[in-house]
């Protein structure tokens, strides 16, 4: 960044979540990504600086090497002035979800991630300036726990995901039950994953937002501001998917755009992507693919036939790709929490093994190396526990991800690019 050139009014406010607040650059296609934290919670410019590192490391050699070199953004980190952002933090603290100010954004040590606008982002595929769209999704865990330690057997049956919607409506971070269900977004069966992508139209919580030119025009920014008008959407949507269809209107041309929205996802995320190291990965037995909980396998159930028809996922696509990434949680965690403490005690008694361990990194080719080895076999040691606490975090890393889809009228046929994917 040219630290000289650096005015607050160029940037706005573009998102955040838990951790991290991110802001726009009004024209140019990149954004800022700050962390953030718990008032009081003082940390040192110099922890922040390596925070931020890890965070780009861990995407360039872990992330990019499972998921595929043009799936994933790292990102770099940048130095700015300090000027530049106590005045940005004070511009856009008016436009935060009430919901997330909890935390504030760190002005203190002048870093941040440097990234593309993937809500903007064009490829040379596609003409210049015609208008984008783009459909952040956040899958969440999709698959069943397979591992013999798990103990409850409603977690045989309900995906994580299923379960939490009855914690977070009991206790009103969100309103309503949602009829999605990773499962069936992961299915591959395309008529589970339309169900899965209209429920996730229907109740967006914190897993479904689209973007046009880079401005959100449906999610949620809050619980307490839903926006989830689909007539609204199809308004927005139109010009892209019917262009030439004069300026008709109503509940059945609000369907019809609809459909076509979830088609084409399905068919971007069903999609190959370049290739990635996943083939290296073959993480135990598939657990069950269907659950209880979904809609979409109680209505079947209900008709008589048991489970839904299972396409499977094609290799390369990245939901594939993404699962088998899960799935490196080969444990659940009843069956890492006791080799988590191993490692704890360990580094009680050698604290000073810690870097050697590579305990929190360097995310550099060897960590991802010894990711790679998926026995479940333990030996009792240290190295056996610390490699599945590593696995663990990798998978916790893919399930809380988001894929980014980017679609824009093209000049032939070709209306939808690849998926990529964020992670934090
Ligand atoms: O644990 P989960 O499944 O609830 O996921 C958390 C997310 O909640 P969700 O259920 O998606 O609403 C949560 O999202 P929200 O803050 O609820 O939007 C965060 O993404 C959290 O990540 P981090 O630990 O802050 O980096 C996520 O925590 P991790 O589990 O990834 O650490
Ligand atoms: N490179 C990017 N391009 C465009 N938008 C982005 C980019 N990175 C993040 N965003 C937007 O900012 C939002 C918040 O970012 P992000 O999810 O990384 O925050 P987080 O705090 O790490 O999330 P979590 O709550 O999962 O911990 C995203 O939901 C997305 O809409």
């Amino acid at each position: 960044m040219e630290e000289e050139k650096m005015d607050e009014n160029e940037w706005g406010y573009h998102g955040e979540g838990n951790k991290s607040l991110v802001v726009a650059h009004a024209q140019r296609c990149v954004v800022l990504r700050f962390l953030k934290f718990p008032p009081n919670r003082k940390k040192t410019s110099e922890e922040i600086f390596q925070h931020l590192q890890d965070i780009v490391d861990f995407g360039k050699n872990v992330m990019k090497e499972f998921l595929g070199e043009n799936c994933v953004h790292c990102g770099e980190v940048v130095q700015l002035p300090l000027e530049f952002v106590k005045q940005l933090c004070l511009k856009i603290q008016s436009e935060r979800p009430e919901s997330r100010c909890d935390k504030e954004l760190d002005t203190l040590s002048g870093y941040a991630m440097c990234l593309p606008n993937l809500t903007r982002l064009q490829t040379y595929r596609i003409a210049e300036h015609r208008p984008i769209l783009c459909v952040e999704i956040k899958p969440k865990c999709g698959f069943i726990p397979f591992s013999s330690s798990v103990t409850h057997e409603m977690k045989h049956k309900v995906c994580r995901y299923c379960m939490h919607q009855h914690l977070k409506v009991a206790t009103g971070k969100w309103k309503q039950i949602s009829k999605y269900c990773p499962l069936d977004l992961f299915s591959g069966n395309k008529q589970r994953m339309h169900f899965a992508l209209k429920s996730l139209l229907q109740e967006s919580q914190n897993n479904l937002k689209i973007f046009k030119n880079g401005e959100l025009i449906y999610g949620c920014g809050d619980a307490r501001s839903p926006v989830a008008d689909w007539r609204e959407l199809a308004y927005h949507l139109k010009p892209f998917f019917f262009p030439s269809n004069g300026l008709a209107g109503g509940a059945h041309c609000t369907r019809a755009v609809i459909r076509e929205l979830v088609h084409v996802i399905t068919r971007v995320l069903l999609s190959s992507s370049d290739k990635g190291q996943v083939g290296a990965l073959r993480p135990g037995p598939w657990g069950l693919h269907v659950c209880e909980a979904s809609p979409f396998s109680r209505s079947l159930h209900h008709q008589g036939k048991n489970t839904p028809e299972r396409s499977g996922l094609p290799k390369g696509c990245l939901l594939y790709k993404t699962l088998q990434v899960q799935m490196l949680d080969l444990l659940d965690i009843e069956g890492l929490y006791p080799l988590y403490n191993r490692v704890e005690r360990y580094l009680e008694e050698f604290p000073k093994e810690r870097k050697m361990l590579q305990i929190d990194g360097p995310y550099d080719e060897a960590f991802h190396q010894k990711l790679l080895d998926l026995s479940t076999e333990d030996d009792g040691t240290v190295a056996f526990a610390l490699t599945k606490v590593q696995q663990y975090r990798v998978a916790m890393t893919a399930k809380d991800c988001s894929i980014m889809i980017a679609l824009s009228p093209c000049l032939q046929d070709a209306r939808f690019c690849n998926p990529w994917l964020r992670i934090k």
